[in-house]
């Protein structure tokens, strides 16, 4: 069954997908331990008799269990796969990919451990029993694929049994985001909630659940006709109701799902394949809103419909086309912000306040490392794009917060969160490790804040980092640039430079210009640079003017080079700024690896440095790894380990460790070692003298070569996230970002430059 699609999202074979599914270790999940369990006294602490203590405690107060298990950042995903998507009722055992799926989900989008349980019954009774007595094992449960009506009684009765969320996600969390995309496309199409007449495809689990949420924000009842199999839910209808479709059920002359759209303004399909024609989606109103959700397959497919309407709006549940509305983008993040305040239940303020998070999210301007996630099209709020997709990286700061504050206005918060502004940080480093290592640098920009200098400030991603940089409240950013380029890139890209903090200066008209070019002529007259030569570098290259007006403390610090290479954009700043007196200008990288973070030195300025030069690299990096609050264990690397095997090149770096013997330096260091020896502490052990207390975090490289292959080997093949090269030795702050950064990189780097200005 090969998916054919004629668009540029993924497209998967079935082939592929047993591939996928059986390739190395079967399925998608596996339990890693978070404790070190190598010793004997590792043992003791983890099994017996170590883990009584922890028993007896949470005996006493079992509110504990959140401090000593797993319990509080864990749900379980629970189906008896009764409507396993809309495939239908294929049992318990063939739902759990999808569950598993489910779990990995939780974990890639929302960092909340998961675990699928697949439930072999049918019965609803055995259900609720099987289900209730594992609550000491979860901090929530997501119910999933688990048919109507079976799974309203299933979900309301262990709402009532336990004491934590329990959420049915295909009913809460398909009606949050067709709640979000809907506010979205009635925006767009100009329609008002209260007018809107909508049909219903499906009066299942999703489609009843969604329509309750519809009416509670606001849609009139007797605009929304329900249809199943069977035909519209009327009043009066005998055939194939429940209790929860009569809820619904609407006088209506239609009868059939044709009739009840003529005219209709939206369709929600929450039903199967195919289940709406060409024919009806005709008879809609002008600009009708198409929500197509069954999985796998939409009840009509977006190139149907291209084929007879170009006035919809357009949606599936699938991550092939544009406009997704499928509950990935809710069940993470709702289920995020209720554990981040214990939260007794999941009620309808916080599923309301989702879905605004959600809908507003879209209406924002897409920043760069958000526009990665759309493939690099940058998408603009409009039909095309009425909700973010699953990759947006701003979700897991907005929907969890959006769902702890509804929790806690809603007096369902067991621990409600004191300080918003440090959760908003925790929910970003829980999406990216290197978040909160930034963190505390932003923390303290935001306390003494800086004026920044971008000194290329006509590109687009610069001008996107400057305003972030603003918006962040981390000081001034100054554009360099011609104003009226500035001006008219920055109207074209759709960015607000009109906002206080913003100051854009053209060296060429700047009243500082001879100031400027007298400081670099008095630097460079007998390097072989006349007054003109200085002049000219000063009125046409930004980099220049941007390193005399820090010289001269007109502004704080510099990032540049997304136009230049990096060694040209060094050697221009060097013209202007020395380095600290006693001090060697070198490059480091911070590189977050599997929750570990290390330095790399030297990374941009010596090619192959000697013994002397190795040891000077090494009191830089160490100096400023304490600046980053990092107490260096420095490892001079090598291909060798303290003499094994003997060569020319780790001579060199055992002479650099001779050297720093001689100087007396204040931190731990050794060498030379291989990298697994610096990192790894079982490689360390095999040598008993090795002076430092454990694995290195500062790792100086023999040179330049192997330290741009390690880190950028790190970072493709490792999955590593590398910030810098950063400069380190300047006398003034600057930072010099790779030709292809993003907005957010430059960010980071004015953030990392502000606050070495304030060191
Ligand atoms: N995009 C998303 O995020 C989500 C999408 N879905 C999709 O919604 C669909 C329903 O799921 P769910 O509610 O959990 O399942 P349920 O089994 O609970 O309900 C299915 C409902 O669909 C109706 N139905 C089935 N086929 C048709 C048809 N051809 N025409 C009209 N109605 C039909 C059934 O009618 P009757 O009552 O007469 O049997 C029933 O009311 C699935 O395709 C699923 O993939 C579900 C959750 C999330
Ligand atoms: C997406 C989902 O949960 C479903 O289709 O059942
Ligand atoms: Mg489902």
């Amino acid at each position: 069954m090969a998916r054919k699609t004629e668009n540029n999202g993924p497209s998967v074979s079935a082939q592929e997908a047993l591939e996928f599914h059986a390739m190395g270790r079967p399925g998608k999940l596996e339990i890693v331990a978070t404790k070190p369990m190598a010793t004997q006294r590792d043992l003791s602490l983890a099994y017996s008799p170590g883990v009584a203590v922890p028993v007896l405690a949470i005996a006493e107060d079992p509110s504990r269990a959140f401090d000593y298990t797993t319990r509080g950042n864990m749900v379980a995903v629970i189906s008896n796969g009764t409507a396993i998507l809309g495939l239908g009722n294929l049992g318990a055992l063939a739902s759990k990919p999808v569950m598993e799926g489910k779990a990995v989900l939780f974990k890639r989008f929302a960092d909340v451990d998961s675990i699928d349980l697949e439930v072999d019954t049918e019965d609803a009774d055995e259900f609720i029993n099987c289900v209730r007595y594992l609550g000491p094992s979860f901090g929530g449960i997501n119910l999933e694929d688990i048919k109507a009506p079976e799974c309203f009684i299933i979900e309301q009765r262990l709402r009532e049994l336990m004491d934590i969320p329990v959420f049915h996600d295909d009913q809460h969390g398909t009606a949050i985001i067709s709640a979000a995309g809907l506010i979205n496309a009635l925006e767009i199409t100009g329609r008002d909630m209260k007018t809107t007449k909508m049909v219903c495809n499906g009066a299942g689990a999703a489609g009843i659940a969604c329509i309750e949420l519809m009416k509670a924000m606001g849609f009139s009842p007797e605009n929304i006709i329900l249809c199943d199999t069977k035909g519209v839910v009327f009043q009066g209808r005998t055939e194939g109701m429940n209790q929860w479709k009569s809820a619904h059920a609407v006088k209506t002359e239609a009868r059939s799902l044709a009739e009840a759209l003529d005219g209709a303004d939206v369709f929600l399909g929450l039903s199967a394949k195919g289940a709406l024609t060409a024919k009806m989606v005709q008879s809609m109103a002008k600009n009708p809103i198409i929500f197509a959700m069954a999985n796998p397959d939409p009840e009509i497919t977006p190139e149907e419909v291209a084929k007879i309407r170009t006035d919809a709006i357009m949606a599936t549940g699938r991550s092939d086309y544009p406009n997704q509305v499928n509950n990935v983008l809710g069940f993470p993040y709702i289920f995020r912000g209720a554990l981040d305040v214990r939260a007794t239940t999941i009620n309808d303020d916080m599923k309301i306040a989702a879905a605004r998070a959600l809908a507003e999210l879209a209406r924002q301007d897409v920043p760069d490392d958000v526009a990665a996630a759309y493939q690099g099209n940058r998408p603009k709020f409009g039909p095309s794009y009425i909700i973010p997709v699953p990759f947006d990286p701003r979700l897991i700061a907005a929907i969890p917060m959006a769902v702890a504050k509804a929790a806690m206005d809603s007096g369902v918060a067991r621990k409600p969160i004191l300080d918003l502004d440090r959760y908003a940080q925790e929910l970003s480093a829980r999406r990216d490790p290197i978040a909160s290592t930034l963190q505390r640098i932003y923390d303290r920009v935001r306390r003494q804040p800086k004026r920044i200098v971008f000194a290329e400030g006509e590109e687009e991603q610069v001008m996107r980092a400057a305003v972030s940089y603003v918006n962040q409240r981390l000081g001034t950013a100054i554009l360099l640039g011609r104003d009226d380029v500035i001006k008219e890139n920055a109207r074209h890209a759709g960015i607000e430079l009109n906002k206080q903090g913003i100051e854009i200066i053209n060296a060429r008209l700047s009243r500082r210009n001879s100031v400027y070019t007298d400081y670099l002529y008095e630097r460079m007259q007998r390097k072989g640079f006349l007054f003109r030569d200085c002049q000219r570098l000063i009125n046409n290259d930004r980099n220049h003017f941007a390193a005399c007006m820090v010289a001269l403390g007109d502004a704080d610090g510099i990032v540049t080079g997304v136009t230049r290479n990096y060694s040209t954009a060094l050697d221009d700043i060097r013209r202007v700024i020395d380095a600290k007196p006693g001090h060697r200008v070198i490059g480091a990288s911070i590189v977050l690896a599997r929750g570990r973070t290390v330095i790399v030195a030297d990374t941009a300025v010596h090619d192959m440095p000697n013994a002397e030069q190795i040891a000077d690299i090494a009191e830089e990096a160490a100096g400023f790894a304490r600046r980053m609050g990092y107490e260096p264990r420095l490892a001079m690397l090598a291909y060798s380990t303290f003499g094994h095997p003997q060569g020319e090149r780790s001579e060199r770096v055992q002479e650099a460790v001779r050297i720093l013997d001689k100087r007396r330096v204040d931190f731990e260091y050794d060498g030379e070692m291989a990298a697994d020896v610096a990192l790894n502490s079982r490689a360390m052990a095999q040598y008993p003298f090795i002076r430092l207390t454990g694995p290195a975090n500062v790792l100086i490289m023999p040179a330049f070569h192997s330290a741009s292959i390690s880190t950028k080997m790190l970072q493709e093949l490792g999955g590593s996230t590398v910030i810098g090269p950063l400069l380190v030795g300047l006398n003034k702050p600057v930072q010099i970002v790779s030709l292809n950064a993003k907005d957010s990189d430059i960010v980071n780097m004015a953030a990392i430059a502000a606050y070495t200005a304030g060191a």
